[in-house]
């Protein structure tokens, strides 16, 4: 019979320096937040953080093989002030998640403290002309990091939630036909932490400026187990995603400021 060819299995976390060194590098993500070294910076309430997202920028979700990933066409949602130095711009939203019903899943993590998922949303420099060119500069991205915890149904989050029975396949893609503002995704208290990272998946770039929101979103059993509708290669073959979540990175003497 023919040879079967299967596509690579892809490597788990502790091997993915062998292919990227940067793995190994001075600022990589994510890390645990021990909340008694983060320094209060008066400069960060001072110059708040502005999130101006409009209500039908979200184009499609994707099933990318590593998560779900909602794309955006940046037209109209951008943050600045705070930690950043100029306006960046959302291109795309994502989340990292762990075992059905247990509390692991988040990649950051407060005081040893997990949660069982993380949101995503990956913001651009607009000194770049581009995603790509920005993606491994160190002032290139800004991820708004948001800490999910299990609770009651999010009214935001299920119009995306219900969508992902939809895209069950790496590549599979369906549009999203109504209006949504991914703001409704952030914790009403917008107090953060933030510090210089890097992507937490390969390439690895370490090129983000992190902003971990302190508070958690609450959403319910059932839609942390929708995240499972979503299906990727294992090494027994196909099987439901979960434990895409890169464990905490040395903190290697970096600053995490609070505000
Ligand atoms: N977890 S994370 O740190 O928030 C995070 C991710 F997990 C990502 F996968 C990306 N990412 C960026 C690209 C486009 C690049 C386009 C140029 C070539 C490299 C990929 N694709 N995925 C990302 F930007 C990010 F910030
Ligand atoms: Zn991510």
């Amino acid at each position: 019979g023919f040879l079967q060819v299967a596509s690579p299995v892809p490597q788990g976390p502790n091997k993915w320096h062998e292919q990227f060194p940067i793995a190994k590098g001075q600022r990589q993500s994510p890390i645990d937040i021990v909340t008694s070294n983060a320094k209060v910076d008066k400069a960060l309430s001072d110059n708040p953080l502005k999130v101006s997202y409009s209500n039908n920028c979200c184009q499609s979700v994707t099933n990318t093989g590593a998560s779900f990933q909602v794309v955006v066409d940046g037209a109209g949602t951008e943050i600045s002030g705070g930690p950043l130095d100029s306006t960046y711009k959302l291109v795309q939203f994502h989340a990292h998640w762990g075992p059905l019903g247990g509390d692991e899943g988040s990649e950051h993590t407060v005081d040893g403290v997990t949660y069982p998922a993380e949101l995503h949303l990956v913001h651009w420099n607009q000194k770049y002309k581009d995603v790509g060119e920005a993606v491994d500069k160190p002032d290139g991205l800004a991820v708004i990091g948001v800490f999910f915890s299990r609770g009651k149904e999010h009214a935001g989050f299920k119009p995306i939630s219900d969508l992902f029975a939809k895209v069950p396949r790496k590549a599979d893609k369906v549009d999203i036909s109504f209006n949504y503002d991914p703001a409704c995704l952030l914790p009403a208290r917008r107090d953060y932490w933030t510090y210089l990272g890097s992507l937490t998946t390969p390439p690895l770039f370490e090129s983000v400026t992190w902003i971990v929101m302190k508070d958690p979103v609450e959403v319910s059993a059932e839609q942390l187990a929708a995240l499972r509708n979503l299906l990727w290669e294992t090494p027994s073959g196909e099987g439901q995603m979960c434990n895409n979540y890169r464990p905490p990175q040395p903190l290697q003497g970096r600053l995490v400021r609070s505000t």
